[in-house]
Parts: structure tokens; sequence; C-alpha cells
């Protein structure tokens, strides 16, 4: 499948030190599984899923009854809207209604029986749970791997508490080292909008659809651009300000300041843990001074 380039737009050539990231940029691929490389030990993609389910099945036991719940999207969160369902079917938890961030997450709420309501029909989140691409110590984080990162922002943020669950492969040092920064951006300004990250000194790339021809278009109806830097992101929340004040572009999937706690799932041995992320962080630290 041919990769839509960025450079084939008009008046856009990448300056040489945006150009050094050009091979690294070309050879990311939209599999999901690139998010592999990390802080922590690499995580076998088998216990990986197991891992997943750990911190999906820790998240729904802060569900109450009558909670309006706010559903991420993508494979974690998707196994916690499972989780959530089985709890509902065994009458465990009534009168939960859940807002889906993506088209994924409404789909597969209906499939496993819990209710859901359109944002614009309620009032408030009690609690949104939603996985991420990276996080920091910080709780800082990446999102996008899905393209669902504009109403992710809009429900994580409206929730009057935000957790996000992730494996350990996700923890990172600084942002943007590993997996770029999604931008949705309106596809008519898409021209205009690449030249402005251009020249913030990224390296965007337009995401390509699988199993189709062309670019990926958003549950928005607009297209996503990946961008890498050269470097790690070292004020992730300028970041977010800057790519948001480029005309044409929806939203960026850096969340800063957004997530309450973050849930981690971690493997030792043969052991599988969900801890918060403090502790994880301060666990790393001490295996790395032993
Ligand atoms: O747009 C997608 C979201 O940001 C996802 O929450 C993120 O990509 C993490 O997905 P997964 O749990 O599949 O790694």
């Amino acid at each position: 499948m041919a990769l839509l380039k960025a450079s084939s737009f008009p008046g856009l050539s990448l300056p040489a030190e945006n150009r050094l990231m050009c091979k690294r940029s070309l050879e990311f691929s939209l599999c999901r599984s690139f998010k592999a490389s990390s802080e922590s030990a690499p995580v076998d993609p088998g216990v990986q899923v197991s891992l997943k389910r750990a911190v999906a099945k820790k998240v729904v036991e802060l569900i109450k009854p009558g909670m309006i719940v706010g559903l991420g999207t993508g494979s974690t969160a998707s196994l916690a809207i499972e989780e959530m369902g089985k709890l509902i079917q065994k009458g465990k938890l009534k009168d939960v209604v859940g807002v889906g961030v993506s088209y994924q997450s409404r789909v597969l709420a209906r499939q496993f029986g819990v209710k859901t309501a359109d944002l614009n029909d309620v009032n408030t989140i009690d609690l949104a749970f939603d996985g991420a691409d990276e996080v920091d110590s910080s709780m800082n984080l990446i999102k996008g791997g899905g393209a669902a990162h504009t109403m992710a922002k809009v429900v994580d943020t409206m929730a009057k508490q935000c957790v996000v669950i992730v494996d350990q492969s996700k923890i990172v040092s600084e942002l943007g080292l590993t997996f770029p920064v999604p931008v949705e951006v309106l596809p008519q300004a898409i021209s205009a909008v690449l030249r402005k990250l251009v020249a913030l000194g990224g390296v965007p790339e337009i995401r390509s659809a699988l199993r189709k021809d062309g670019p990926v278009i958003t549950d928005l109806g607009n297209m996503v651009v990946d961008v890498r830097f050269s470097e790690a992101i070292k004020d992730p929340s300028a970041l977010e300000k800057e790519i948001n004040m480029i005309p044409g572009v929806v939203e960026n999937g850096l969340f800063i300041g957004v997530a309450n706690s973050v849930l981690v799932a971690t493997q030792d041995g043969d052991d599988i843990q969900v801890v918060e992320l403090a502790e994880f962080v301060s666990s790393l630290k001490s295996a790395k001074e032993v």
C-alpha cells in the first residue's frame, strides 16, 4: 500500500533538521504493536492481553450504580466495556449509562448490554475510563492511536474522574520518543496545516487507512496527521496549545492534566498486578538503582 506523503503537498519541503527524522517517520507503521517500546521491560504480546484484561477488570470496580460513565476506545478500553457489561448482566451494576467516545465504543457497549447516551444528552460524566499510547510520570498522555482523541478529550475532560488504564509498555520518561502526536485536521485545510506543523519542527505524516486506499477518516469526518519531533517533547503543555492554535486543526492527542489517575498493569514473573502510576514509577526507579 502506498503511503500518503506529506511532501506531495505544495510548498512542503522539509528543512534539513526535520528531514533527519524522515526515515524514522516513514518507517512508522500504523500497526498498533508499534507502541511496544517503553521505559520498562518489553511485554510479550500474549502477556499484554492478560495485562489489559487485568487493568480493565480493576477499573470497572470504580463504577457505582447510577453513574454516567465515559467509555474510552482502543483495545484496553474495549475490554473494560466488556467487563462492565458482565457486571450489568450479573445484576451487580444497575442504572449505569455509558457515553462512548467513538463509534467503536458505542457499538461495543450495545454488544455487551451497556445502555448508551449521546454526549449532548448528559450534563455530566461521573467517571471516564480510557486507554493511552504513552504516559509520562506526571500523568500526561499521548492518545489518538485509534484516531478518536478529539471526542476522548471532550469526554475525559468533562468527567469528574478520568482514569487511564494501560499496561506497563505505555509508560515513558518523556513523551514523543516512541509515539508521534496525532493531530485531527479538517480535510480542506490539510495542506496549510502540514506546512505549519513542519514550521513547528515536526515531521508530519498523513495516516493511511488499512484495507482502504487513502487516508484514515475519523468518526468526525476529518483526517489524522501523525507528527514526529526530533527529540522528546520538553514542554507538552505548550506544544498542545501551539498545535491547537493552527487554523484547521481540530484537536491533538496531547492530554495534559486530563487524567486524575493512571492504573498500570504490570508483570512480575507469572504474577500480574495493577498498581497506581506513582507506585509503578517508584518501583522502576528502585529497580534501576539495584
Ligand atoms: O484513539 C485511541 C485512544 O487514544 C486509545 O485509547 C489508545 O490508542 C490506546 O489504545 P490501546 O488500548 O489499544 O493500546
